[in-house]
C-alpha cells in the first residue's frame, strides 16, 4: 500500500487534475488501498498567510480562495458528486468567513488562529481532490481532518507519534480504496490546529509512511526527482536517481526541491523507500539506504537571505563560557543559528542567520560586556552533497574550485557527505555554479 503525496505546485487547473487523477489511478490499480496525502492547492497557502497580515483584504482573498475550488469542481464533476462536494466546500468557507470578519474586527491574529486558518488550504484541497476522483468512477473518499496529533508550537508543532499512530490507523478503517487525507496540518490534544511548518505535506506522508509501517512513499511535483540543483536557476540541473538518506537529509535541510527538512527524519530505522517523482516529465529520485561505495557527487544548494554576524574581542579568548554567553543571546532572542563557528584562536565567533532576524540579534549581542565589535555582513551558504565527499580526491576537486571565492569557512554534514562553504552574499550564486559544475562531473 502506497503514500502518494500530490504537492500544491501540480494543483494549478483542470489539466493537472485530470493528470493528478491518472497517476493516482496508475498505483491504485496495482493495490489494495492508497492513500492520498495533499496540499494545499497552488499558492492558496500563501494566501492564507496574506490573510492573516493584510486584514483589511481576508475576506476578499477568502473569496478568491473559494471561487478556485468551487470553479474546478464545475469544470470536473457533475451532478449529485458535485452538489456534494459543493455543500461540503461551502461549509468549510463559512467558517473561514466567520474568521476572516474576526480578525478584521479584532485585528490582531494569534500563531494558534494563524495555523487555524492555514487549516482550510488542505481541508478544502481534500474534499476537492476525492471528489474528482469520484466523479471519475474511483472509489475515493475525503477523511479532511488532521491524522498528526501534535503539540502546541502553532506554525512549527511538533508530532507526538504515539499519539499519532491510532489516528493514522482510522486511514485504513476506511471502507474505500483511496483516501484523500490533509497534509502540513495538526491537531493538538485539545483539538487545536497546527501547522508543521512549511512543505509540511511532504513530512505528513514519510510520517504516516513510518506510522502505518509501510514501505513505499511517493511525492508527486512538478520536477522530475531531486535534481542536481533548482532548475529555475541552473539549467543544466538533471535529476538525482538515487540519494543515500544521510544525502537526502543534507539537501532536504539546505532547502533542495522546497522540502521539509524533516521529510526524511521518519526514515531511519526503517524499510521506507521514498520516491519523488515528476507529474509532468518522467523523471523520479529514490531516497533509500546510506552510502554506497559507486556514490559520487550529487547536487549543490544555495541559501541565500543570510547574514553572518561576526562577534569579535580579545577578551573572550580562553574564557570559558564565553561562547555560550553568546548563543544564550540568541537564544533570548529567539534567533535560529544556521551556522555557527570559531577558529581556534579564538578570537571571533561567527553566526549565520536568516536576515530577516539579524537585528534583533545583533542588539543583543552588543550589549554583551566583553565584545569589542560586532560586523554583520550579507552572506550565502553554499553546500555541495554527495558520499564521494569521504574521498579525498573527490573533496580535494571541491575545495580547488572553491579556493577562488572568498571564504569564511568551510563545515562538513551529517557522516561528511556534505561540505557546506559561508562566502559574501555576492560570491553565493557563482560559487554554486562552478561547484554544480564540478557535480555534473562526478554524478553517477
Ligand atoms: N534540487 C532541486 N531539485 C528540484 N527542484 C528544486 C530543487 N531546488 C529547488 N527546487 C524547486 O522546488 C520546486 C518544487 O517544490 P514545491 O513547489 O514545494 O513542490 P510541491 O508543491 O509539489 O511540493 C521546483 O519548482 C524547483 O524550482
Ligand atoms: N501548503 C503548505 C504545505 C506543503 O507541503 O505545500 P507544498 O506541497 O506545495 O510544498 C505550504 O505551502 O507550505
Amino acid at each position: 500500500m502506497p503514500i502518494l503525496k500530490i504537492g500544491g505546485s501540480i494543483q494549478k487547473d483542470e489539466k493537472d487534475y485530470e493528470l493528478i487523477a491518472e497517476r493516482i489511478e496508475k498505483y491504485s490499480s496495482k493495490t489494495d488501498k492508497v492513500i492520498v496525502v495533499t496540499s494545499a492547492l497552488k499558492g492558496v497557502t500563501n494566501s492564507l498567510i496574506e490573510a492573516t497580515e493584510n486584514r483589511d483584504k481576508a475576506v476578499d482573498l477568502i473569496t478568491e480562495i473559494y471561487d478556485r475550488h468551487v470553479k474546478l469542481l464545475s469544470k470536473l464533476v457533475e451532478g449529485p458528486e458535485f452538489e456534494n462536494a459543493f455543500k461540503s466546500l461551502s461549509k468549510l468557507a463559512d467558517e473561514l468567513f466567520r474568521i476572516a470578519w474576526s480578525i478584521k474586527v479584532l485585528d490582531e491574529t494569534s500563531t494558534r488562529v494563524r495555523d487555524y486558518i492555514l487549516s482550510f488550504g488542505e481541508r478544502m484541497a481534500s474534499v476537492t481532490l476525492a471528489s474528482v476522483l469520484k466523479s471519475k468512477r474511483m472509489n475515493a473518499q475525503a477523511y479532511p481532518e488532521p491524522v498528526l496529533v501534535t503539540d502546541d508550537s502553532f506554525g512549527e508543532a511538533n508530532v507526538i507519534e504515539d499519539l499519532s499512530i491510532n489516528e493514522a490507523r482510522k486511514l485504513l478503517e476506511i471502507d474505500s480504496k483511496i483516501v484523500v487525507s490533509p497534509g502540513f496540518i495538526g491537531k493538538t490534544v485539545m483539538d487545536r490546529y497546527t501547522t508543521v511548518g512549511r512543505g509540511g505535506s511532504d513530512y505528513t506522508a514519510t510520517l504516516l509512511g513510518k506510522l502505518l509501517g509501510l514501505s513505499e512513499v511517493r511525492l508527486i511535483t512538478e520536477v522530475p526527482g531531486i535534481m542536481t540543483a533548482d532548475p529555475r536557476k541552473f539549467p543544466g540541473a538533471k535529476t538525482i536517481t538515487r540519494l543515500s538518506l544521510e544525502e537526502a537529509m543534507e539537501l532536504a535541510q539546505m532547502g533542495a526541491k522546497r522540502l521539509h527538512p524533516r521529510t526524511f527524519e521518519p526514515m531511519f530505522n526503517n524499510d521506507l523507500k521514498v520516491y519523488i517523482e515528476g507529474l509532468y516529465d518522467e523523471g523520479y529520485t529514490l531516497v533509500e539506504g546510506t552510502c554506497d561505495s559507486s556514490d559520487k557527487l550529487k547536487g549543490i544548494a544555495i541559501l541565500e537571505d543570510l547574514k553572518l554576524i561576526s562577534v569579535e574581542s580579545t577578551k573572550i579568548v580562553g574564557k570559558i563560557g564565553s561562547a555560550a554567553r553568546v548563543m544564550e543571546k540568541a537564544r533570548e532572542a529567539g534567533v535560529n543559528i544556521v551556522s555557527l563557528s570559531q577558529p581556534a584562536s579564538e578570537t571571533t565567533i561567527h553566526l549565520l542567520v536568516d536576515a530577516r532576524s539579524s537585528n534583533t540579534l545583533t542588539s543583543r549581542l552588543e550589549e554583551l560586556k566583553d565584545v569589542n565589535t560586532v560586523n554583520v555582513q550579507d552572506a550565502s551558504a553554499v553546500s555541495v552533497v554527495g558520499c564521494g565527499l569521504r574521498k579525498k580526491e573527490l573533496f580535494k576537486e571541491i575545495l580547488r574550485e572553491a579556493s577562488s571565492f572568498d571564504i569564511t569557512s568551510v563545515s562538513r554534514g551529517l557522516s561528511n557527505v556534505s561540505a557546506t562553504f559561508i562566502v559574501k552574499r555576492d560570491e553565493g550564486f557563482n560559487l554554486a555554479k562552478d561547484l554544480h559544475e564540478v557535480v555534473i562531473r562526478w554524478t553517477n
